[in-house]
């Protein structure tokens, strides 16, 4: 069945290439931006981008260059590349670029939103951006994440008790994380035991996106348990006995709004996926990453170690807030982090034009916009450009360890770098995400020796891009890993 598979996926990546081959004979190279050809009003595109988008962009970029027009079907894209093109787009107002196109779509594939789509988007933007904002910005992000670190020791202890068994790399770095993070931002009611039905919808999510999902009804069944969990939830929380701030401000906005059960259920759920989706993966990447480079994974162990000793034990270093940990004692950790970033960032600053206009860019070049045509940065491509970053693809740990540190600055300031948005849209959650999976390296690096599940395994294999991810890259493969604790007095 696998060799049919593999047999499959070769033959088409070759009619790909072929494709490509015969349409460069068509293309003309004198208009700007160049326009991909097509021979079937878009649709062959169109095809070739759903059976693997990833493939199908970094062709088009080669071929095309940084900036390139496609069509994909009814859809018009121009495919942005470069940095200084995706910082534009980032910094064009809204009333020329609309930034909402990614909210209904994931209303829908991710909450199954099909009716009041309008009401729900407004109370989002107007009433929980700026809660999320508020509440996770640098200044207040230690007020919020208060327990978070002791939370999530406890957590991963509880998932590694029995060494006898290997453990899932993938459930080591998200299980213990979704939990610690939903109980400090949604308080002590919050369902615990979501996380496997969060993780089945999670993987549906980039073929909903493609609308090509072969075994629908797992996702379906799991989306439908979250909702009937999160509407208990919400249900119990009563605004007056809600002593969390971030949820008093969740339930007071629904309550404000006359937002029934199932839509504040559907909001929730909507929120979660925004928190955990790209985080999740970026804590898993970070660890297999830094386990695929024995040196980076003693030098940030070292860094973690040394920081331990300095605050006195694991547990008192976890008490510490994210500002104690914003700290050039953790330069070559955040580093490694934002580097993970770098590797797995694809996409951003999808956007829809609202009118025709020129977009310009820094080199005093315009691009013409058509409205209703769709903006895509393709961040991927402007991470592996080796004029920017010498040797794109490889892991570089201390690649963002050389700059001056500056407190409240990420590590990339300065740099083209895109994963995290840029300009007003900046993501959000970015301290919040940066923080945690620092605490995620700081436990298990700390605490644990790692080694390949398989006995007689030459060394770690990275785990296989997968060809649908969207936003971040996801996995295709999980690790398995067995854990031997560094210590036995640690308690494990
Ligand atoms: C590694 C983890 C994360 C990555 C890579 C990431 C990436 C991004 C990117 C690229 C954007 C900009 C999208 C655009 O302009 O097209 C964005 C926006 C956003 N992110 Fe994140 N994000 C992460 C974690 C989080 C977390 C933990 C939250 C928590 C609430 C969050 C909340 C948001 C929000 C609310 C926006 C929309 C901002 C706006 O439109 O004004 N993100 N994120």
């Amino acid at each position: 069945m696998s060799s049919f598979i593999l047999a499959g996926a070769y033959i088409l990546r070759k009619l790909a290439d072929i494709t490509a081959n015969i349409y460069s004979y068509f293309f003309d190279a004198s208009s700007f931006p160049p326009q991909v050809p097509s021979l079937l009003a878009g649709y062959d595109n169109g095809l070739l981008y759903a059976l693997n988008p990833c493939a199908f962009l970094s062709r088009c970029q080669q071929q095309y260059g940084p900036v390139y027009r496609v069509s994909l079907g009814s859809w018009w894209l121009v495919i942005v590349s470069s940095g200084d093109v995706i910082s534009s787009v980032f910094s064009a107002s809204s009333q020329l670029l609309r930034n909402d196109i990614m909210h209904r779509e994931m209303f829908y594939v991710v909450a199954g939103v099909k009716t009041n789509y309008a009401h729900l988007h407004e109370v989002m933007i107007r009433d929980l951006y700026p809660l999320v904002d508020r509440s996770l910005s640098p200044r207040s992000l230690g007020q919020t994440t208060q327990t978070f670190g002791p939370m999530l020791l406890s957590r991963i202890k509880n998932l590694t008790r029995d060494h006898s068994k290997p453990i899932s790399l993938m459930q080591l770095t998200n299980e213990p994380l979704y939990t610690a993070t939903n109980l400090v931002l949604l308080g002590s009611a919050f369902p615990t035991d979501t996380y496997k039905d969060f993780q089945t919808l999670n993987k549906s999510v980039p073929y909903r996106f493609g609308r090509t999902l072969l075994h629908y009804w797992p996702s379906y069944a799991a989306r439908m348990r979250l909702l009937k969990s999160l509407r208990n939830y919400l249900q119990q929380g009563e605004v007056n006995d809600c002593d969390d701030k971030f949820s008093r401000g969740f339930m007071e906005a629904f309550k404000d709004n006359n937002i029934q059960s199932l839509e504040g259920a559907q909001l929730v759920l909507n929120f979660l996926w925004g928190v955990h989706s790209n985080t999740m993966s970026n804590s898993f990447f970070s660890l297999s990453f830094l386990l695929g480079d024995p040196n980076g994974f003693a030098r940030v162990r070292a860094e973690i170690d040394s920081a331990v000793k300095k605050f006195g034990s694991l547990e008192a270093l976890l008490q510490a807030g994210p500002d104690e940990l914003d700290d050039p004692s953790f330069k070559l950790l955040t580093s490694a982090v934002m580097e993970t970033m770098r590797l797995t960032g694809l996409h951003a600053g999808i956007r829809q034009a609202d009118c025709d206009f020129d977009l310009k860019l820094k080199d005093g070049k315009m691009i013409s916009i058509k409205k209703g045509e769709y903006v895509f940065g393709d961040v991927h491509a402007a991470h592996m450009d080796g004029t920017v970053f010498s040797d794109p693809k490889t892991f570089v740990v201390d690649r963002f360890a050389q700059q001056p540190y500056r407190k409240k600055h990420l590590q990339t300031d300065g740099s083209l770098f895109h994963s995290l948005g840029g300009g007003r849209h900046a993501c959000k959650g970015r301290w919040l995400a940066v923080y945690e999976i620092k605490v995620v390296l700081i436990i298990l690096l700390h605490l644990f020796d790692f080694n390949p599940a398989e006995e007689n395994s030459a060394g770690w294999c990275q785990p296989r891009v997968h060809p649908r991810s969207i936003g971040v890259v996801h996995t295709e493969d999980d690790i398995f890993v067995r854990l031997s604790p560094r210590q036995a007095k640690k308690g494990l």
